[in-house]
């Protein structure tokens, strides 16, 4: 069976008006608001009633690998499910566990995350290219073929970052814009004629991208970016401010927002996901489906 290529399946969710990605961060302490115990079980439960809500109403949901990694194998054990009912349920998942590695290394994390039947498989996983970017040529041809995507940090949303990723490379580029650049080139090279590209970046809603040196007025033309954006709810970024933020790198927006929704407890959920969801759709929906 041929799979629709990631960036398609990601067209397909900002169409049908859903920008929305649902966090699924298991802390401690939301745990136990949720009434649950701090172990693999009360992981598993939440993630999956997130799971439930966003069905049909968000474009995907990104568990936090670490988490449920607290845990060791019954922690694995419980993300496999919660895996297994949002890929049941037509959500896209993206699993955020910021992998990185040599390419041989890569091409390894890259088959348990995103290789058909692997227990932990999902649509798209998180990158850290402090090993550089080349190190996802292994892996490319599987993680493509497969209809799979890549999120590789670039400029995110935690103070503690800003000076590497605003170091300036030997060909004048910030760290954070050479990240923005290489991935779009990844998807012009891939499929020119792409709605939506299948790499994407990771900045946070939080920033000035022009701290980073990134330039947000971008020509259209090209696939448009995958942007995942954290930042929004808990961390203070405005949804009415995405344009602002983002401009023309915001045509293929994701907006997390994980302990905003979490953080009203089990009860709920539902609606808050739905307000949530809505609300982001007004802000960046278009005509085009993209942001
Ligand atoms: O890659 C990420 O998802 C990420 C990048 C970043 O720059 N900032 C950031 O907060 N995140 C993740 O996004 C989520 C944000 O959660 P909330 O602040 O609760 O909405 C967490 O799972 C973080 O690990």
């Amino acid at each position: 069976m041929t799979v629709a290529p990631f960036g398609d399946r990601l067209a397909a969710q900002f169409a049908a008006g859903r920008h929305l990605c649902a966090g699924i961060d298991p802390h401690a302490g939301l745990l136990d608001l949720w009434g649950l115990h701090d172990d693999a079980a009360g992981a598993e439960r939440m993630g999956r009633d997130v799971v439930a809500a966003a069905a049909g109403v968000a474009a995907c949901v990104k568990p936090q690998i670490s988490f449920f990694e607290r845990f060791g194998a019954a922690g694995f054990a419980a993300l496999e499910r919660v895996l297994a009912d949002a890929r049941a349920a037509g959500l896209l998942v993206i699993a955020d566990a910021k992998r990185g590695d040599i390419g041989s290394t890569f091409a390894a994390y890259a088959e348990a995350w995103l290789s058909p039947g692997s227990p932990l498989e999902s649509d798209a996983l998180t990158v850290s290219p402090y090993m550089g970017v080349g190190m996802l040529d292994d892996a490319d041809t599987a993680v493509r073929e497969h209809g799979k995507g890549l999120f590789v940090l670039a400029a995110t949303s935690n103070a503690e970052a800003r000076p590497v990723q605003t170091a300036v490379r030997a060909d004048g580029r910030t760290v954070a814009a050479a990240m923005v650049d290489e991935a779009e080139a990844r998807n012009r090279a891939a499929d020119a004629r792409a709605a939506v590209g299948t790499t994407g970046v990771v900045l946070g809603a939080t920033l000035r991208l022009a701290d980073f040196g990134i330039d947000r007025h971008r020509a259209e033309g090209g696939p448009a970016l995958p942007v995942l954006a954290p930042g929004f709810g808990h961390q203070g970024a405005q949804i009415e401010d995405a344009r602002e933020i983002f401009g023309g790198l915001g045509r293929a927006l994701l907006a997390n927002e994980s302990r905003s929704i979490l953080s009203g407890g089990p009860g709920g959920i539902a609606t808050r996901v739905e307000e949530r969801a809505a609300k982001i759709a007004a802000a960046l929906h278009n005509e085009k489906g993209l942001a």
